[in-house]
């Protein structure tokens, strides 16, 4: 692991507003990767060279394909990659240096602290023999040192800020619906007053209305102030839910844009973000055509050149990361 710098600045988070790096920033990420190392010495490059900010109040959707390095992203930030991954670059979350922190700092000021996390699987995060309030109550004490009455009074406010019932505060997690369930867990998430929340895949396995409810509630979440950082396969649900959009291909983020450009006029400008949106059943349909790289075995140049139309010699060149989007060719930037 390499000793990250703990300064953030300069704000490089390329199709970064100039009025998020005016919020008050709660993430900055600076080049950030990960490498698994194998048994076989290979290397997997699962993440290379993040770069990124998050302001409270903000939504960020991080989409792409399966397989492209969202989660370990994820797993970066929280500090659980297994034994067998190293990181480089810098991740700071409301001032706290989470690359390289200890088990200590990570489990003790990180986690459910600083950073909330909002997981795929409800039902499978949630303790299947302890009440809902139960476990509410326990996360309570654990990250405030409330007890009794004051825990269970801090458990009750953040039912509610999660649009839990109280009245359902004594079920278990099987007795609960999708819904409820997911509900559940952001309580849970939001018990520490997280200043950011990370919702990996959080409408995986949910039907649309579920999806849209969900998308709203985090959006809701955001709206009173937190940051969130949405990492979703789920186009629909970003566009709900986001501010900004960052498209990850082959472990890189390849364009970062305002949700408004991406969904809206004048869509993105890398192929491989224009691709995922025409892929959509209510846009042309058309799937990509071939399967994203082997991790372990990346080419040189741009990983997504051999499913692209527009491919040519330059593309032998690895593009780098400018002015929102990393391609040599492009859609041109409509506001240049
Ligand atoms: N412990 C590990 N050792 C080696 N490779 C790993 C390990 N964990 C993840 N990977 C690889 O890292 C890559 C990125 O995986 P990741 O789970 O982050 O993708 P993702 O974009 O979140 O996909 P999904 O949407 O399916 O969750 C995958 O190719 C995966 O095989």
């Amino acid at each position: 692991m390499t000793a990250p710098s703990t300064d953030p600045s300069p704000a490089v988070g390329a199709g970064t507003p100039a009025a998020t790096s005016a919020a008050r920033r709660v993430l900055a990420v600076r080049g950030l990767s990960v490498r698994f190392k194998m048994r076989d010495g290979r290397h997997v490059a699962a993440v290379s060279d993040a770069t990124f900010d998050l302001a409270a109040g903000e939504c960020l959707a991080l989409v792409g394909e399966s397989g492209c390095g969202k989660s370990v992203l994820a797993s970066a930030l929280l500090g659980l990659l297994p034994a067998n991954a190293r990181t480089a670059g810098s991740a700071v979350v409301d001032g706290v240096e989470l690359l390289g922190a200890g088990e200590r700092t990570l489990a003790r000021t990180v986690r459910g602290r600083r950073i909330g996390l909002v997981p795929q699987s409800p039902a499978a995060h949630l303790t299947p023999v302890r009440t809902v309030g139960a476990q509410l109550a326990e996360t309570v004490s654990a990250l405030t040192g409330l007890r009794g009455t004051e825990a269970r009074e801090a458990a009750l406010t953040a039912a509610a800020r999660a649009a839990f019932p109280a009245g359902h505060l004594d079920r278990y997690p099987h007795e609960l619906s999708g819904g409820l369930a997911q509900r559940a867990a952001t309580a849970i998430a939001l018990v520490g007053d997280a200043p950011l929340l990370l919702a990996d895949e959080p409408t995986t396995g949910l039907d649309r209305e579920l999806v849209d409810h969900t998308a709203d509630e985090l959006r809701r979440h955001a709206d009173e102030g937190r940051a969130l950082l949405l990492i979703t396969h789920d186009l629909a649900a970003a566009a709900r839910t986001a501010d900004r959009v960052a498209v990850m291909y082959a472990g890189r983020i390849v364009e970062v844009t305002s949700a408004e450009a991406f969904f809206g006029g004048p869509g993105p400008r890398h192929p491989y973000a224009r691709g995922l949106l025409n892929a959509l059943p209510e846009r042309e349909f058309a799937p990509i055509p071939g399967l994203p790289p082997e991790l372990g075995d990346l080419p040189a140049g741009c990983a997504f050149a051999p499913r692209c139309a527009r491919a040519d010699d330059a593309c032998t060149v690895l593009p780098r990361l400018a002015g929102g989007v990393a391609c040599h060719h492009a859609e041109e930037d409509p506001h240049v």
